[in-house]
């Protein structure tokens, strides 16, 4: 089979993509596509056949990451958009995966990133307001926790905000919990979906092991290494990068991996529940109106907030630590953009 794709260098507004919103017309766009994770992200959403129209948009390089992936033998259209074309690259998107901004180096906290990537995710949640404001839009850049509500207070003051298609990408976290707890219990990641609670960043990352029999064997020393491992696997990699940045592979991975499970919920699958990290009811009593718990995705994005069960002893302390954290994180990101 020969690839169908050409990849262009820009749409003129004229060129819409489609025009029809059928489940097999999803155009999908990546802004920050030219990065350490849009590359191979974009890479990864190319094979997701759910995907029939992929744009890429980055400040720089889109362009050639799009004619370079555009060769791939699926049969998506691949589009590029160079930085003045934002608006062409949102045109007609159903859904928009955000990786744009700058990643930690060692010694620095995701909150440290907050001055640089605060202003370029509010500019494009203001853009993507503007141009395709039913879009639901997946926010990958840090930090996530303050992130996630500026775009949300961006669409609020545009006007556009629905809560049912916003999401925080925090599925990387998922993904290292299932591979950390495989590695230690001697099974399989796919015997180990570990629901991860909270936000996405050290301490308000909370992993329910106790939920899963294999997760409930582990005790002390073991248990409290699991845990660790779990809220800090992004420091592992931003050390052992050295300077070069953090992760990038494995988050293109579990980008492509969230986003492929929001299609399948957009196109009418049913029981597709995964964590993420939304406008959620679950603590608003504690003034936290942003959490992660497992979300059943639907034609509609958020389709049903999942509670979060059963919690251990210990973990009732992960999530008395993570909350003041995060409402710390959440009012950050809100005051931004207030
Ligand atoms: N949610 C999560 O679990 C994870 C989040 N991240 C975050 O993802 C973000 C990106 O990380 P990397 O890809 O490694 O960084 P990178 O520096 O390799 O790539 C970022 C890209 O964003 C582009 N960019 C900057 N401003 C832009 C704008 N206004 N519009 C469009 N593109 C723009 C840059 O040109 C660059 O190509 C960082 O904030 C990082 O902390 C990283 C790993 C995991
Ligand atoms: O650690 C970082 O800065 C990047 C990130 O969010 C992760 O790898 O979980």
């Amino acid at each position: 089979m020969f690839a169908r794709s050409a990849a262009k260098t820009l749409a003129s507004p004229s060129s819409r993509l489609f025009s029809s919103s059928s489940a097999r017309q999803t155009k999908v766009t990546v802004l920050g596509a030219g990065g350490g994770i849009g590359q191979p992200l974009s890479l990864l959403l190319k094979l997701d056949p759910l995907v029939s129209n992929l744009s890429l948009y980055d400040i720089r390089g889109a362009p050639g990451v799009a004619a370079d992936v555009s060769h791939v033998d699926t049969s998506s259209e691949v589009t590029g958009y160079a930085a003045e074309h934002l608006d062409a690259a949102l045109e007609g998107t159903k859904v928009v995966v955000i990786p744009a901004g700058v990643p930690r180096k060692p010694g620095m906290t995701r909150d440290d990133l907050f001055n640089t990537n605060a202003s370029i995710v509010r500019d494009l949640a203001a853009a993507i307001g503007r141009v395709a404001p039913t879009a639901h839009i997946l926010v990958i850049s840090n930090p996530v926790n303050s992130t996630v509500p500026i775009v949300a207070a961006t669409l609020e003051k545009a006007g556009v905000f629905d809560p049912a298609r916003l999401f925080g990408v925090t599925t990387l976290d998922v993904v290292r919990a299932s591979r950390f707890l495989a590695s230690v219990s001697d099974s399989s990641p796919s015997e180990c979906n570990v629901p991860v609670i909270g936000g996405h960043s050290g301490p308000t990352i909370v992993p329910l092991l106790s939920q899963l029999s294999r997760g409930k064997r582990l005790q002390g020393e073991d248990y409290d290494k699991l845990v660790y491992r779990i809220q800090f696997g992004g420091d592992e990699v931003v050390k052992a990068k050295d300077g070069a940045g953090s992760a990038t592979l494995s988050m293109a991975y579990a980008g492509a991996k969230f986003t492929g499970l929001l299609l399948r919920g957009l196109s009418g699958e049913k029981g597709v529940i995964t964590p993420t990290f939304v406008k959620s009811p679950l603590f608003a009593d504690r003034g936290i109106d942003f959490f992660s718990s497992p979300v059943e995705l639907g034609v509609n994005g958020v389709e049903k907030i999942h509670p979060i069960g059963p919690l251990s002893p210990q973990e009732e302390k992960l999530l008395e630590a993570c909350l003041p954290e995060l409402k710390k994180n959440i009012e950050k990101g809100k005051a931004f953009v207030a």
